[in-house]
């Protein structure tokens, strides 16, 4: 298989806001043609780490390179959907596509295209001031697909959309995949997770976490699953603090258990039931969801220092 060089490379990046810093010490390869899934806390500097990718922030301290270049804002190689940046409220849906049509050389007829298929059609004519936040990300979202770029960054494109509108917006992702196109997105979402070529977990100002999905769902130490009126007693045996997921408690197993829980004999199950006093019957060893990766990577006892995943 050819080896292509990487569409970005992030290296060493610092970005801080006055006083306030938000990226540490970021290194990030965007590999050509992959779906990258940017994910992490609220506030952890996802956005800001889009920004600086897409050359509309620069880094205090360290390098962006995007297609071997330092990263600026360029019309012929980047698309760029923020949060709440392209929707004109004085303008209908229309309207508003048909500025930026006008205004990026590389618009294209695929509006008609993305509108249908989010849905948005219907609603062309009516003005933006009257949209749900749920049209107006998927009138951003069509705008900003519209543009054709080699890449692509898109910042919580499925924010505000129910689920069944969430299927669409993978077919689109695929489709720019299909194309040769490479796409970094910014989610929270574990549908999205599912269906990236790679995540990357950005945490304490850095990325802590890159790999595949299923490489990372099995970096996961086992989990451990009980009642909630078992909080407290849960905190005795696992790394880091219980989490609650959907009426249960969780907390991931220590090393020193691990393969006693995942053997047979269930004699490690017998020993965590014994040291916490909750009762065997109420524990149970679950499979990691991406709801546990998370928690693992970003507010979990995951390395706070940089790891890959990856196969060497
Ligand atoms: N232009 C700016 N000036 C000052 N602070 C900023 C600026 N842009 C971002 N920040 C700060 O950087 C931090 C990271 O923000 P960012 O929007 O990147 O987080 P995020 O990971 O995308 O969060 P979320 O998941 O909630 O969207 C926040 O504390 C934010 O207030």
């Amino acid at each position: 298989m050819a080896v292509t060089d990487p569409v970005a490379t992030v290296d060493g990046v610092r970005k801080s806001f006055g006083e306030e810093g938000v990226l540490e010490d970021v290194d990030l390869t965007v590999e050509d043609g992959e779906l990258l899934v940017l994910m992490g806390p609220n506030g952890v500097g996802k956005s800001v780490l889009l920004s600086c990718l897409a050359g509309s922030e620069r880094p205090s301290a360290g390098s962006v390179d995007v297609f071997g270049e330092p990263a600026t804002a360029r019309a012929d190689t980047t698309s760029f959907l923020l949060q709440d940046a392209l929707a004109l409220e004085k303008l209908t849906g229309r309207e508003t596509i048909h500025f930026y049509r006008r205004l990026h050389p590389a618009f294209t007829d695929d509006w008609r295209t993305h509108v249908e298929r989010l849905g948005l059609a219907g609603d062309l004519d009516k003005s933006v001031a009257d949209y749900s936040g749920g049209m107006v990300r998927k009138l951003e979202l069509a705008i900003a697909a519209s543009i054709d770029v080699p890449l692509y960054l898109f910042d919580e494109p499925t924010a505000a959309l129910d689920l069944s509108t969430i299927p669409a917006v993978h077919e689109l992702f695929r489709e720019k995949q299909a194309a040769g196109k490479t796409i970094v997105v910014a989610s929270h979402r574990p549908m999205t997770a599912d269906i990236a070529d790679r995540i990357a977990f950005l945490a304490d100002g850095r990325i802590v976490a890159t790999g595949t999905p299923d490489e990372l769902l099995a970096s996961v130490p086992p989990v451990l699953e009980t009642g909630a009126s078992n909080a407290s007693a849960l905190r005795a045996v696992v790394d880091g603090e219980p989490f609650a997921v959907a009426g249960t408690i969780r907390g991931f197993v220590p090393e020193q258990y691990e393969d006693a829980v995942t053997g047979d004999s269930g004699r490690g199950l017998d020993e965590l039931a014994a040291t916490s006093g909750i009762d065997r019957t109420m524990l149970a060893i679950i499979e990691p969801t991406y709801t546990d990766l998370f928690t693992y990577y970003t507010n979990g006892p995951g390395p706070s220092t940089p790891t890959s995943t990856e196969r060497q």
